[in-house]
C-alpha cells in the first residue's frame, strides 16, 4: 500500500529555453521568467550552459540564497572576502548572501561547464543576516540506492537518508535518477510549494496515466502530500524535485538583490554605490577573473 495518501498532480508545465545572462552564458530560466516570476520561497531556477571565456563576472547579492550543483565541468567562485573556491560535477555551493555578497563565477575547465543554480528567498529577518557558505563535495553529499531509485540528497530527507545542508528557510532538495520501470512514491510536506525538474530522459509524475515529460521541462506540484514518478522508458530517468515552505512576504526584486518594500530596494542600490552596510568590500575588491 502506497504511504502517500494525497498524491500532488502537475498542476503546471513549462519547457524553459535558452537565453543569454551574465557574460556570453546560457542559462534555461524555468523559476523567474515571465510566466513564473516568483514560486514562493523560490525566485529563480537556471540551467546553465557556459564556456570559456564566458561566465558570470563580478556580481552583487543581497537577501536570498543561491545554490549552485554543477552537472558538468568545474566553475571556480571567489568573492570580495577572499573565499575562493571551485565546485566540480556532483559538488554544491550553497551560499547565504545574506547583507550582502559581490563574487565572480567563472569556468574552470575546459569545454562546457553545465549545472543548476537555485535561489531561494530569505525571510525579512533574515535577509540582512551575515553571508555564509556551506559547500560538499560530491562524496560527501548522502546518496542510496533502493528498488532501482538513487536519490543524492542535497537538502532534506529521502529513502532514509538525510543531508547535513542547514536550510534558513526550510527546503528539501532531491537528485533522483530512476532506472527503467522504477516507481518512487516520496513524502513531501503538505504545506510547502514543490517541483520536478527533468534533467534527463522522460518520467511520468503525479498520474500514473499521464503523458511522460522530457528534460528541460518544469513541473509545478498541486496540493498532497508526496510526489508519484514512474519510468516507463528504456532509459534512465533523472530530475531534481524541489520544496520549500512559503514565506507569504511580499517581494521586491531588482536583479540580484531581493527584499520587501521599494525603500529597502533604494536602500540596497545605495548601499551597493557606496560601499556600506555590508558592501563595504566592494570598493577596493575585482575578481582575478575580471578582464
Ligand atoms: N547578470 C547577472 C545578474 C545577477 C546574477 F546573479 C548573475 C549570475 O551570476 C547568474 C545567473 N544565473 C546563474 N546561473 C549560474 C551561475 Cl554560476 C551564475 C548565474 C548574472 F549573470
Ligand atoms: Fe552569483
Amino acid at each position: 500500500c502506497s504511504y502517500i495518501n494525497e498524491p500532488r498532480l502537475v498542476a503546471r508545465k513549462f519547457l524553459a529555453r535558452p537565453q543569454h545572462e551574465g557574460v556570453g552564458a546560457v542559462v534555461r530560466r524555468s523559476i523567474g521568467r515571465f510566466e513564473l516570476k516568483y514560486f514562493d520561497p523560490f525566485l529563480v531556477l537556471d540551467e546553465f550552459s557556459v564556456t570559456a571565456p564566458a561566465g558570470f563576472p563580478d556580481h552583487p547579492h543581497r537577501g536570498f540564497e543561491t545554490v549552485t550543483y554543477m552537472l558538468q565541468g568545474a566553475v571556480t567562485h571567489e568573492d570580495f572576502e577572499g573565499h575562493k573556491g571551485t565546485i566540480e560535477a556532483g559538488d554544491l555551493q550553497w551560499m547565504t548572501a545574506g547583507r550582502g555578497i559581490v563574487h565572480s563565477e567563472m569556468p574552470a575547465a575546459q569545454g562546457t561547464q553545465k549545472g543548476l543554480q537555485l535561489w531561494i528567498n530569505l525571510a525579512s529577518k533574515n535577509k540582512m543576516i551575515e553571508p555564509r557558505y556551506q559547500e560538499m563535495l560530491s562524496k560527501d553529499i548522502a546518496e542510496t540506492m533502493v528498488d532501482g531509485i538513487k536519490v543524492r540528497v542535497i537538502a532534506g530527507e529521502a529513502l532514509g537518508v538525510k543531508s547535513a545542508i542547514y536550510t534558513r528557510t526550510p527546503t528539501m532538495y532531491l537528485d533522483f535518477s530512476l532506472k527503467p520501470g522504477a516507481h518512487l512514491q516520496q513524502p513531501i510536506p503538505k504545506s510547502w510549494n514543490a517541483f520536478v525538474y527533468i534533467l534527463e530522459g522522460e518520467g511520468v509524475f503525479g498520474n500514473k496515466k499521464s503523458q511522460p515529460v522530457t528534460s528541460h521541462h518544469i513541473l509545478l506540484l498541486g496540493s498532497g502530500d508526496g510526489l508519484e514518478a514512474w519510468n516507463k522508458s528504456p532509459k534512465v530517468l533523472r530530475f531534481i524535485l524541489v520544496g520549500g515552505e512559503p514565506l507569504g512576504e511580499p517581494v521586491v526584486q531588482f536583479g540580484p538583490f531581493v527584499m520587501n518594500t521599494q525603500e529597502e530596494i533604494d536602500q540596497t542600490i545605495d548601499d551597493f554605490e557606496n560601499y556600506t552596510n555590508g558592501f563595504e568590500k566592494a570598493r577596493h575588491w575585482r575578481s582575478e577573473s575580471a578582464l
